[in-house]
């Protein structure tokens, strides 16, 4: 179980985030810690430092109290009777067994049912809950759990989940109510529900959605059948600035005398009171009774104000700052201002069980309605498929955004594949083609960089972003969403008008805290798949993983001690015994009939490598056409065909290659759980994944004694929680029989001499991280500079692959001439 685990730190236990999901002010009762804030730091045990001591805390803190409390020793003798009293077991027998010294805390005060065998979960009432996966009820627990607790990590047997403000939240956008929230939980659980846990569930489910975000003619408003509610939220001086006030803004006075009672208590005119607000132009002309509604029904009176486009952001923080927490919704059955999309899933597509679970959390609110949120499912388990059936469902324009060029291809083809779209009706919007859909509705695809590029821009590529900013979007899907700078979506989302937003991603994890930030910029998390389940199932592939230690060579070790930190990385990949390790996999893989890559995202290192063995390789700076060809012959589409490719960090996300069935890493970003995750994806879609027994293999390559030590560590540990186990080979010897070592290349001493020698004319920064590279692959990372003469070279051959590129794209451009000049003319 990992303390890093859970995204969001809003919880019962952690220091509050930046962006918190804060409780009510009125609370139940004063000693509820957890409330104010600072309570409980985060538990100190984690897989990484299973049955280590756990540190002694601070004095003063909230968890020297309980750990002073718990580890009293006078304690046990009072509890031994209380044990008595309640029918437990004695706690020392607990103590000893195998898993309590996991847990930071003691739980064992928490009273058991006499029936707790048969039931499924234990609710700790710091909101953790822990769920005994080889229960047969597990299934249920697990599907209820995911929609109202955070996931932190599901090995195996046992699995460990968090409730925290924002998983509370998410679960109330999905439509469930606080009785039920509490009465499905106090069934599954083994011990009766905690008082706190009680109170923090009310807490949260209360005020959330109350409160809507809706857009309707290119215009923001924000809705509710509480207008005391939107009274408080106008109370806040922002969100009041936020406010568009318009001439015609007079609707609350043309209704019947129900909804001018309602209005006249909004404008706090009934009784003579002022109701806080005492300027009526600050308040009173701006909410409005939704004419559309039904008002035989009080509750059913949807009041509203509009805000700014620009303000959106601002006002969502505001508001999930005061526990109102926007729901955004969009009833697309509706709308019959924003124009329909002809489009349809095509007749061989059929969805999985999963992909339709996540979907139903999108538009289960029932009555043609979607929910902006984000779904999270593994890598490979077909997200695309979620977007494009998303896309077919709201029957409106739809535009998606990409990381990159090669993801925007991907889609495009997965559209054409999997839905009725029509030629014209989609359009891709990158470097190299820059097109309108043809018609009132459509879909574009393109990157995040295009859209949110700030700096010069071409004619075209302005034109076609004034285009964009004026087309009232139904749906607007976020691929990847977990690596787009929150700056980056702030300038898409300020300019981009969208009814839902829908992100989509396989791991909601970033190393910069960052992650908090998609909960008010697109929406609650609104499904989480569980990778072992779907490997189960045969989804996707099961994976045999290996970590690989490979010893430095002397002579390179004595280097790497004497160097900076960017030459130490270029050394620790480059190590013999590492080449060794590889060339010897690809070898034994080979044979063995896998079709295997290789991953570096140090291109000097891809580079050297893949010359050396002979192998193709694509990096951020190989022409699209080449790229192509590479790849077509790693499919087997064509009769020469190679069995490994080498890639760099650009084949990390969306490459689509279901032949893969083995992996090799020999060089990675820093310790990124999401990288680790996106690269495990590339096996994971195995087309032999149901075949008897087969597992495809995932090799990490790590140099003893360096820092690639602590990085991997790291980077395993998402996939720790989610259930991966690796195995781990000590040392080379293990791997490589002696005879076979002197076949392999670097295995005389003047070889890698010469090896180091060409490492050492490199300037002290070469790292040959970023070189080349498309920046549409966001990092979660900070990115080392590149530099020296190797380096110079492979600049010199990315400017020549960018020149190609270019080439190409003019070449195809002229081919379609006639389409490019009537968009121009605007048609
Ligand atoms: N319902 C389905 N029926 C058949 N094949 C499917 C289905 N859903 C997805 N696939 C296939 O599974 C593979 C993986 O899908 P996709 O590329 O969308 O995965 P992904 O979740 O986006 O992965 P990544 O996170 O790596 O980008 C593709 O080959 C896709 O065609």
């Amino acid at each position: 179980m990992s303390k890093k685990g859970n995204m969001l730190t809003s919880d019962l236990t952690a220091p509050a985030p930046k962006i918190t999901l804060r409780m009510p002010t009125k609370r139940s009762s004063p000693e509820d810690t957890y409330v104010n804030g600072n309570a409980i730091k985060k538990r100190k045990s984690d897989i990484a430092n299973q049955g280590q001591a756990i540190p002694a805390p601070e004095e003063g803190d909230e968890n020297a109290r309980i750990h002073e409390h718990y580890t009293d020793p006078s304690r046990f003798a009072k509890l031994r009777v209380e044990d008595e009293q309640i029918g437990i077991e004695s706690r020392e027998n607990i103590q000893k067994d195998t898993v309590t010294h996991l847990f930071s805390q003691d739980y064992t005060f928490l009273a058991q049912k006499p029936d707790h065998r048969t039931r499924p979960i234990w609710v700790c009432d710091d909101g953790r809950i822990i769920l005994e996966a080889f229960s047969p009820l597990a299934t249920q627990a697990q599907d209820f759990l995911i929609t109202i607790a955070e996931p932190v990590s599901r090995p195996a047997r046992v699995h460990e989940f968090k409730l925290t403000a924002y998983s509370l939240y998410a679960a109330v956008s999905v439509g469930m109510e606080t009785h039920t929230i509490l009465d499905v939980l106090e069934r599954f659980s083994k011990v009766k529900l905690p008082e706190r846990v009680r109170n923090f569930i009310k807490e949260c489910t209360m005020a959330y959605g109350k409160v809507k975000l809706v857009l309707k003619d290119n215009r923001y408003f924000i809705e509710s059948t509480y207008p005391e509610v939107l009274k408080r939220l106008l109370s806040n001086l922002d969100i009041a600035k936020a406010r568009v006030v318009r001439e015609d803004d007079n609707a609350i006075l043309s209704f019947g005398s129900k909804p001018k009672e309602l209005a006249e208590q909004v404008n706090g005119k009934t009784n003579g009171t002022s109701g806080g607000n005492d300027n009526p132009d600050n308040f009173g002309a701006v909410i409005t009774l939704d004419e559309d509604e039904d008002i035989d029904d009080e509750s059913e009176f949807v009041h509203s104000f509009e805000i700014e486009k620009s303000q959106v952001e601002e006002v969502k923080k505001h508001c999930i700052g005061m526990d109102y927490p926007l729901m955004e919704e969009y009833d697309f059955r509706h709308d019959a201002l924003t124009p329909n999309l002809d489009i349809d899933l095509s007749p061989k597509t059929t969805i999985r069980d999963y992909q339709e679970k996540s979907l139903s959390k999108m538009f289960g609110g029932g009555g043609g309605r979607a929910r902006s949120g984000i779904i999270v499912l593994p890598t490979g388990a077909g997200k695309t498929l979620v977007g494009i059936t998303a896309a077919c469902t709201v029957k409106k324009s739809t535009l998606v955004l990409c990381t990159n060029a090669l993801s925007v291809e991907q889609w495009a083809r997965e559209f054409r594949n999997w839905s009725t779209v029509k030629e014209g009706q989609i359009a891709k919007f990158t470097a190299d083609d820059k097109k309108k859909f043809v018609g009132d509705a459509g879909i574009v695809v393109s990157t995040y960089t295009m859209i949110s590029h700030s700096g010069k821009r071409s004619w075209e590529t302005a034109r076609m972003i004034e285009w964009i900013n004026t087309v009232e979007w139904g749906l607007l899907i976020l691929d990847e969403v977990h690596v787009v700078p929150a700056n980056v979506f702030r300038r898409v989302l300020t300019t981009v008008s969208a009814h839902t937003k829908l992100g989509l991603t396989a791991t909601l994890v970033r190393e910069d805290d960052k992650i908090e930030d998609l909960n008010f910029l697109i929406g609650p998390k609104l499904y989480e798949a569980n990778w072992m389940d779907l490997a189960q199932r045969g989804h996707i592939a099961k994976v045999e993983a290996t970590e690989i230690w490979c010893g430095m060579t002397s002579d390179f070790y004595q280097e790497y001690l004497e160097s900076r930190p960017g030459k130490r990385r270029l050394l620790s990949v480059m190590n013999p015994s590492k080449f060794q390790a590889c060339e010897y996999l690809i070898k034994q893989r080979e044979a063995a009939g896998d079709k295997i890559i290789v991953f570096s995202d140090n291109v000097f290192a891809l580079d050297y490598y893949a010359k050396k063995m002979g192998k193709p390789f694509i990096y951020g700076g190989t022409a699209h056409s080449e790229r192509q060809v590479v790849l077509a012959r790693f499919r087997g589409d064509t009769p020469q065909s190679y069995q490994t490719v080498f890639l760099s960090k650009v084949g990390d996300t969306s490459l689509d290659l279901p032949e893969a069935t083995c992996l090799i890493q020999i060089s990675s970003q820093f310790g990124s759980r999401r990288q680790e995750a996106q690269r495990m994806g590339r096996i994971l879609r195995a087309k032999r994944r149901n075949e008897e027994g087969f597992r495809s293999r995932f090799y990490t390559l790590v140099s003893r004694d360096t820092d690639e030590v602590q990085f991997s560590a790291k980077r395993k540990r998402f996939l720790i929680d989610q259930g991966y186990e690796y195995k781990v080979v000590a040392n080379l010897e293990q791997l490589i029989p002696p005879e076979e070592r002197g076949k392999l290349h670097l295995s005389s001493r003047r070889e890698q001499v010469e090896l180091l020698e060409q490492i050492r004319s490199l300037s002290v920064d070469a790292s040959g991280d970023t070189m080349g590279e498309e920046d549409g692959s966001a990092s979660d990372l900070p990115r080392p500079r590149f530099g020296g003469s190797k380096a110079k070279k492979l600049e010199e051959a990315a400017r020549r692959a960018e020149r190609q590129r270019k080439e190409e794209a003019k070449a195809k451009e002229k081919t379609k001439h006639s389409l490019f000049k009537s968009w121009r003319a605007g048609k």
